[in-house]
């Protein structure tokens, strides 16, 4: 029997509501049965980021001949720094059925929405704009600076929300995976439910 190609799933938002927050509480429970996609950044590592763990750190150059090879399935660029999905990992573990689960900015998500249209769009909206503040300046990792472009482009980012096929709010981390995690159940159950009617209709039942 054909094994069925895993479920990608896109999780992205703004900047500071909590990505990494809920992706880590989501892959430290027990019952996960997704993979997490490393993403390549040329962003210097914050203390305690290791490589090949949080980020493949890369240079600029490495970045841009990989861009060149076509190695990425999606990149883009974040406040002076470029980010992007190795395309290897994610058809490798998808192709074997298993799911794989990308945490990244909404420029990406909106590429992946042309090239991979079956995946599955999550967007983490945050309870408001002041409280997106409050969380980049409470995670204390950028200057001032950083944190105003940051709001600045969230603002932005908001915007894109309607291009996702759910909106979940992060007002508190275990909410937002249980969330998660059932909009992936759902979706799973609705897959096959579409397929199996497909399925009869072509044997004309
Ligand atoms: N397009 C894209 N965005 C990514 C990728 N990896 C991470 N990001 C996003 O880039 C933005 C900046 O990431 P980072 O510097 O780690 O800051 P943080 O997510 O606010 O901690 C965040 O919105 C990430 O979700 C990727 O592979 N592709
Ligand atoms: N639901 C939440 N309630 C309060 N603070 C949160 C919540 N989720 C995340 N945070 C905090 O907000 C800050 C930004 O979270 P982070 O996961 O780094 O965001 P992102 O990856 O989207 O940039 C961190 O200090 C984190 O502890």
């Amino acid at each position: 029997m054909r094994k069925e190609r895993g479920l990608l799933i896109v999780l992205s938002g703004p900047s500071g509501v909590g990505k990494g927050t809920v992706r880590k509480e989501l892959f430290s429970q027990p019952n996960t049965n997704y993979e997490y996609s490393i993403s390549m950044t040329t962003r210097q590592p914050r203390e305690g980021e290791v490589d090949g763990v949080d980020y493949f750190f890369k240079s600029r150059e490495a970045f841009e001949a990989l861009i060149e090879e076509g190695g990425l399935l999606e990149h883009a660029e974040f406040v002076g720094n470029y980010y992007g999905t190795p395309l290897t990992y994610v058809n490798e573990t998808l192709d074997a059925g298993r799911d794989v689960f990308l945490e990244i900015e909404v420029q990406g998500a909106a590429q992946i929405r042309e090239k991979a249209p079956d995946a599955l769009f999550i967007f983490l909206a945050p309870p408001s704009i002041s409280e997106l503040r409050d969380r980049l300046v409470g995670r204390g990792t950028e200057t001032e600076e950083v944190i105003a472009k940051r709001i600045a482009t969230a603002n932005e980012e908001v915007e894109m929300m309607n291009l996702y096929d759910y909106v979940v709010e992060n007002d508190e981390v275990q909410n937002a995976c249980e969330r998660i995690n059932a909009i992936i159940m759902a979706e799973h159950c609705r897959r096959e439910r579409v397929e199996k009617r497909y399925l009869s209709m072509l044997k004309g039942e």
